[in-house]
């Protein structure tokens, strides 16, 4: 079988203007970026708001590996062959980030045959979204420390400053710095530190915004720290969110692309799902819900992060309801969590996946809460055994669950007939989802409610400073804003070793964020970074360009 970007690179594409004429957008909404690229303007869902919403489809999973289970594989795949069924339907994914681009999780275009194209650019530059975010992130935090320097009018106390630099880069070198170093002519000398992009409130800002006006009123309410009060200090007081607006006019538009079987995609916004809310833009998503009859959107990692806040923030920000979840496994990652080790996952072990299956069991139990059918997609790896796959099915199908084997890998959407096929049938059930908490509870209970039903801890620990800042914040009136939590993906639980179904522990909240513009308050457990570093052998040492301009290694 060839590399991903072997086979993308030897695939043909369509010009991107007849996928847009096929979607029937009117040339004067169209803003090509080359032949295979475009974006959409976001006026153009003003001509659509009467239109009626297509079916919404959730891409979940289990607990993933470091490598994924196949979620964005899956989600290109699903609709590929819900469009060989004669469906009209398109997808909508996140942006892939540079951080898990060079360092160990690779590109997020998916796999096989089942990717969108062009990855190269997607994986990379794409339409330049990411730096925009970025730029408007840093543009906030030169303008906070230029205040400082020149007077501090605004009595901005330099030890209560919660907003950090933002860099598309896994770099734990610059996690923690102290900058305005060198004297008088160089500012104040204080701590800062750098998040990566997809963690920063401003991309947050641009994924649930639904036009421009809503953008920057959200960036005007960014906390960016507290005066010698304890008054908030925001963007719009530092006269900084114009700015960032202006930076972000283009990324607000969504990037429209293809399939290898030239579907139409949304490639919109990147929040990562571990850190932040984990779904692309609200923008792409409605516009999509009005192009076609079914949209198929991925949210990022297993079902305790992507799909509960997918669920828990997006729809109720968003007035979304899906109508099926696909809860994507591999026999992999059950082997896994039935405890084999990474170099042993090819082989078959019936004993160690039958263990394992209590972490899909555990995400079937938690999407239960949500109301919606879900349909399990085992996505087929070479290395499955028959006995394996036998076992996985028949153990969903005890549990009442329908489940399809998925080969949209290596296949494309003829892989996907199947899952397709039950999908549509559970989609007919009609159901309208329900949030797992009402927001007139208090911030704990929130909190309490996700780590009990969803993580399955006894309870919720929390730092003397985590616990300060709630009662801040509630104290300030932020007590009716969902919670957004920030813990590992690769366990249920916040601690990565903890497999399976962890049972019989404390959720341990070390760090509470008010994120004001996005309206959420991020919930930081057990030892997560919102800088990631690099790995050992980075993927970035096996990517390479030779004298033609062709890249090899990306994946
Ligand atoms: N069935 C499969 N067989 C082999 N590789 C796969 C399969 N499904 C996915 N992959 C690969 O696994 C990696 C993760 O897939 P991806 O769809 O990005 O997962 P996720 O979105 O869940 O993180 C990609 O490199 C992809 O090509
Ligand atoms: O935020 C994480 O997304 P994936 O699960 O697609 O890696
Ligand atoms: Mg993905």
């Amino acid at each position: 079988m060839l590399s991903d970007i072997e086979i993308a690179q030897r695939s043909k594409l369509k010009p991107i203007r007849d996928i847009a004429q096929d979607l029937g957008i009117p040339e004067r909404y169209l803003l090509p970026y080359g032949h295979y690229k475009a974006k959409v303007d976001v006026n153009y869902m003003k001509d659509l708001k009467e239109r009626p919403d297509g079916k919404l489809i959730l891409v979940t999973a289990t607990t993933p590996t470091p490598a994924g289970e196949g979620k964005t594989t899956t989600t290109v795949g699903l609709t590929q062959a819900l469009v060989k069924l004669g469906k009209k339907a398109m997808l909508c994914l996140r942006e892939p980030s540079l951080g898990p681009c060079f360092g160990v999780k690779g590109g997020a275009a998916g796999g096989g045959y089942s990717q969108v194209l062009p990855m190269e650019e997607i994986n990379l530059h794409f339409t330049g979204d990411i730096h925009a975010v970025e730029t408007a992130h840093n543009l906030l935090a030169a303008l906070l420390d230029n205040h400082l320097h020149q007077g501090n009018p605004l009595k901005i106390d330099p030890r209560e400053i919660t907003w950090r630099r933002a860099m598309d880069m896994n770099e734990r070198a610059l996690r923690n710095v102290v900058i305005g170093l060198g004297g008088r002519a160089n500012g104040f000398p204080r701590e800062s530190g750098f998040d990566i992009t997809v963690a920063s409130e401003v991309m947050a800002i641009l994924c649930l915004s639904k036009d421009l006006a809503d953008l920057k009123e959200r960036l005007s309410k960014v906390v960016v720290g507290y005066d010698e009060s304890g008054n908030m200090i925001r963007a719009g007081d530092l006269k900084a969110h114009g700015a960032m607006a202006a930076l972000l006019k283009e990324a607000i538009n969504p990037n429209l692309v293809q399939t290898i079987e030239h579907v139409p995609a949304f490639v919109h916004g990147g929040p990562f799902a571990n850190i932040a809310h984990g779904t692309n833009s609200i923008i792409a998503t409605k516009m999509a819900l009005k192009l076609r009859d079914y949209a198929v959107v991925e949210a990022g990692f297993a079902s305790d992060l992507g799909a509960e806040k997918f669920f828990d923030i997006v729809c109720r920000f968003a007035g979304l309801s899906p109508s099926a979840v696909v809860l994507v496994t591999t026999v992999r990652a059950l082997k896994h969590h039935g405890g084999v080790k990474k170099e042993d996952l090819s082989k078959e072990n019936l004993e160690a996946l039958s263990q394992g299956l209590e972490n899909l069991k555990a995400h079937l139990d938690i999407l239960s809460n949500f109301g919606i059918p879900v349909v399990v997609a085992l996505n087929k790896f070479a290395s499955d055994t028959d006995g394996e796959i036998e076992m996985v099915m028949e153990a969903t199908e005890e549990r009442g669950a329908s489940i399809a084997l998925s080969e949209v890998w290596e296949k494309g959407g003829e892989g996907g007939i199947d899952l397709a096929k039950k999908v549509l049938e559970a989609t007919k059930e009609e159901k309208s989802y329900k949030p797992l908490y009402e927001l007139d509870l208090p911030l704990t209970e929130k909190i309490r409610t996700i780590a009990t039903k969803v993580y399955g801890a006894d309870d919720v620990e929390y730092s003397p400073q985590a616990l300060k800042t709630i009662k801040n914040l509630e104290e300030k009136g932020f007590g009716g804003l969902p919670v957004c939590m920030a813990k590992t993906q690769l366990s249920i639980s916040d601690d990565p070793q903890k497999l399976g179904r962890p049972k019989g522990y404390k959720l341990s909240a070390r760090e509470v964020r008010l994120s004001a513009g996005a309206g959420f308050v991020v919930v930081i457990c057990g030892n997560i970074m919102t800088m990631p570093g690099l790995p050992k052998k980075p993927a970035a040492e096996f990517i390479d360009i030779d004298e033609e301009g062709n890249i090899t290694g990306l994946f």
